[in-house]
């Protein structure tokens, strides 16, 4: 386990799915996947919150629509899944030189309990460098689709959990952060996230997987070029 004197110092590719509920992140995140490891990459994936024993009973709490947490609480909880996964998965992998490829990480606390809940930005940052130890994505790929088409995609998928029932300006909030995260000034302010790319994610499901390594190849073509012509060939 790493702690925060020794710093993580990877080898691999940390890789992050980001976006609102129904825009296509699980299913990406899941084909990116099996894309990398069928030309022959180490890949880890992992889910937040979530990803350790820990996470999972976190994740549990954090999405029982029966659970009462406080927005603080609720940002503990989300770093402290954080931490875990870091320290447990995360880190060793990089380590050991793979892809980690992580459904949601910072840019959702910044969108969901920063916008969404109102707590300051200032308190969610502080927490969350003390969760990722100063580990930093190397690339965040922000999925985005018309907010109709992501309410369709989501009853398509059924039954909401805790987050999900919250209410239409709750969701405006998050999904405006989103778009925010995207701007050059936004993203001179959180260094921590690093760099983040927009990926229309409002097409059928491996056209968007072809989006998602073209944004991989045009900065790591050696890496990523035998994966997207693969993909390519498959649609
Ligand atoms: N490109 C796509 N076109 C049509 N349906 C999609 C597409 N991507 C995902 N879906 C479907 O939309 C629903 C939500 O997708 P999911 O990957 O779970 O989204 P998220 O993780 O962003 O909430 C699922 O039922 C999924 O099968
Ligand atoms: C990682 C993270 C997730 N969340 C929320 C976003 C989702 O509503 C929920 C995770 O649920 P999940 O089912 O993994 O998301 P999705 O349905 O989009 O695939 O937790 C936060 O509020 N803060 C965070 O830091």
């Amino acid at each position: 386990m790493q702690n925060n004197d020794d710093p993580v110092t990877p080898r691999g590719l940390f890789l992050v799915f980001e976006g609102g509920e129904g825009v296509g992140k699980t299913t990406q995140w899941h084909r990116l996947a099996d894309t990398l490891r069928a030309v022959g990459h180490d890949v880890v994936a992992v889910r937040e919150p979530g990803g350790t024993a820990a996470g999972d009973a976190i994740r549990s709490l954090l999405l029982d629509p029966t659970s009462e947490l406080a927005a603080e609480s609720e940002a503990l909880l989300f770093a402290a899944s954080r931490a875990q996964l870091v320290r447990d998965v995360i880190a060793p992998a990089l380590h050991r030189g793979a892809i980690v490829l992580v459904d949601r990480f910072l840019l959702s606390t910044y969108a969901y309990q920063g916008a969404g809940r109102g707590l300051p930005m200032s308190s969610l940052q502080a927490v969350n460098a003390f969760a990722t130890g100063g580990i930093r994505p190397d690339l965040t790929l922000l999925l985005s689709v018309p907010l109709d088409m992501a309410q369709a995609r989501q009853q398509a998928r059924g039954a909401s959990d805790r987050m999900e029932q919250e209410d239409l300006a709750f969701h405006q909030r998050v999904r405006a952060a989103f778009e925010v995260a995207l701007t050059a000034a936004w993203e001179g302010e959180h260094p921590e996230v690093g760099p983040v790319v927009a990926i229309g994610a409002d097409m059928p499901v491996d056209v968007v997987t072809v989006r998602c390594l073209e944004a991989l190849v045009a900065r790591w073509p050696e890496r990523f070029t035998a994966a997207a012509t693969a993909a390519l060939a498959a649609i």
